[in-house]
């Protein structure tokens, strides 16, 4: 909550002292979280052992972030669904489907560049 005393930049180092706390719980707390930091370390040591270009690693690092975002998002949306409806409801059912459709969006679409960037070095491989 944004306190009327505090001048722009104490406003603005609180807001970051929040998120910060916003990220902390999200990695301790949430599996989501948890198993998509695992598949960011994966991917990056696959990158190190495959030695990729500089805009590899720029297009990884935006998928793993595009990733992260989603399911932060995601784990907020459903944190308000289970507040303000705690019980069973098809409306919080479909709020939720769709919440998680975010995620699913960016997996995707980061499998696919996973694709681009490892399928032709795996291939040189063999
Ligand atoms: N209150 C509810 N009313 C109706 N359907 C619900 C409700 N809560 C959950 N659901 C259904 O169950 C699914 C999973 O919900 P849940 O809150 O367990 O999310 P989750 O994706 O399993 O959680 P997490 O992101 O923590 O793994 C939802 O997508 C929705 O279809």
């Amino acid at each position: 909550m944004k306190n009327p005393n505090d001048g722009f930049l104490r406003g603005r180092l609180r807001s970051l002292k929040f998120a910060f706390r916003g990220v902390w719980r999200l990695i301790t707390k949430e599996d989501s979280i948890k198993a998509q930091l695992c598949v960011a370390v994966f991917a990056t040591v696959l990158g190190v052992y495959f030695n990729i270009s500089n805009t590899e690693w720029m297009l990884q690092f935006i998928v793993i972030g595009l990733v992260l975002v989603a399911e932060a998002v995601n784990t907020a949306i459903e944190e308000v669904a289970d507040f303000i409806h705690p019980d069973f409801h098809v409306k919080i059912g479909l709020i939720k489907d769709i919440a998680a459709g975010a995620p699913t969006f960016a997996a995707i679409i980061s499998l696919i560049i996973a694709g681009f960037i490892y399928i032709p070095k795996i291939n040189l491989l063999f």
